[in-house]
């Protein structure tokens, strides 16, 4: 049982070598004896997906594909949230230079972890809305802990979610199931999500999360690995081409609807509403 003595040592704290230092909101841990590769978002208080964390996520996801890694484990440095999504920040009142390069940027990081060669995995501790669930459904596997939410709600902030969101629910979910909860901006408790397949299983801590995911990992540890990477390739590439040959046209369609004087509106009332919320804490 090659892959469960791997998850073992990596859960144990086993010998454990920090490769990155360099980028401020990602760091990537790689565990000498397995070789898998833990990429932790750190960007409190929410993991908010700005340009800055996307750029470190994008450069991070570059250092474990460069560095022949044997899989990658996302997961994040809060206690409670995996990813809030985008910050919606970068969209509220946004500077459109700015705006362009954060769009740009998401899509960049999104072909590079949608598309990596090595095997992914998220070990989802905490909420998970919208873009987060993006990063989450990126990837091929998914354990999640118990008591957060998962899903895209992009209705719910009056915002459509573009195709290649859409691509990444449905390489998870079956259409009948994806298209309902994307009209309803649906989020699911951790055991819905476990229920309809969003999540492949639920582990009690973050610790047991990464421990299961690298039991996932090491299922493939008897692999060729040229052969698995080729295949994961294949299945992915329809999704990855048309972003690619509709990268611009996707931007410009983003670009536009921030642009809208109602959506600016309905961002400003999300906005308050999250403040609000602090508040009455
Ligand atoms: C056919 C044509 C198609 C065209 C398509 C083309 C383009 C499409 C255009 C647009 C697509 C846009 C896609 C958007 C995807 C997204 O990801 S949008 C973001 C969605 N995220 C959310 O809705 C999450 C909101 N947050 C929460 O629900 C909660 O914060 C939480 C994550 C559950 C955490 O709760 P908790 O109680 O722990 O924390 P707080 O709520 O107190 O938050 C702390 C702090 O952080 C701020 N904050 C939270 N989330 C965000 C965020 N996403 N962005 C920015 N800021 C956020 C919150 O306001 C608090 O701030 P403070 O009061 O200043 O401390």
């Amino acid at each position: 049982m090659l892959h469960t003595n791997l998850s073992r040592l990596l859960a144990s704290g086993g010998p454990k070598r920090l490769i990155s230092t360099v980028n401020k909101l990602t760091t990537v841990e790689v565990n000498d004896k397995t070789g898998i590769a833990i990429l932790t978002m750190n960007r409190p208080p929410v993991n908010g997906l700005n340009l800055e964390l996307l750029q470190d996520l994008k450069s991070s996801i570059d250092e474990i594909e460069g560095n022949k890694s044997r899989g990658l484990i996302l997961t994040s440095s809060s206690p409670t949230i995996f990813s809030a999504g985008l910050d919606i920040l970068e969209m509220y009142k946004p500077d459109m230079d700015r705006c362009r390069a954060f769009w740009s940027q998401l899509q960049e990081t999104w072909l590079a972890l949608y598309g990596s060669s090595v095997p992914t995995a998220a070990a989802i501790n905490g909420h998970s809305p919208a873009g987060g669930c993006l990063l989450a459904t990126s990837c091929e596997y998914r354990v999640m802990v118990p008591k957060f939410t998962i899903g895209l709600n992009e209705t719910q902030l009056g915002m459509i979610a573009p195709q290649w969101f859409m691509s990444a629910f449905l390489s998870v979910l079956p259409q009948r199931e994806a298209e309902r909860a994307l009209n309803q901006g649906r989020m699911f408790t951790t055991e819905e999500a476990l229920r309809v397949g969003l999540i492949d299983e639920t582990a009690n801590s973050k610790e047991e999360a990464i421990e299961k995911c690298a039991a996932f990992i090491g299922t493939f540890a008897k692999v060729n690995p040229l052969a698995r990477s080729l295949t994961k390739q294949q299945f992915r590439a329809a999704d990855l081409q048309q972003l690619k040959n509709g990268r611009k046209e996707d931007l410009e369609k983003f670009l536009f609807t921030v642009s809208q004087p109602a959506l600016q509106k309905g961002l400003g009332i999300y906005l308050e509403g999250l403040k609000k919320k602090v508040k009455k804490q």
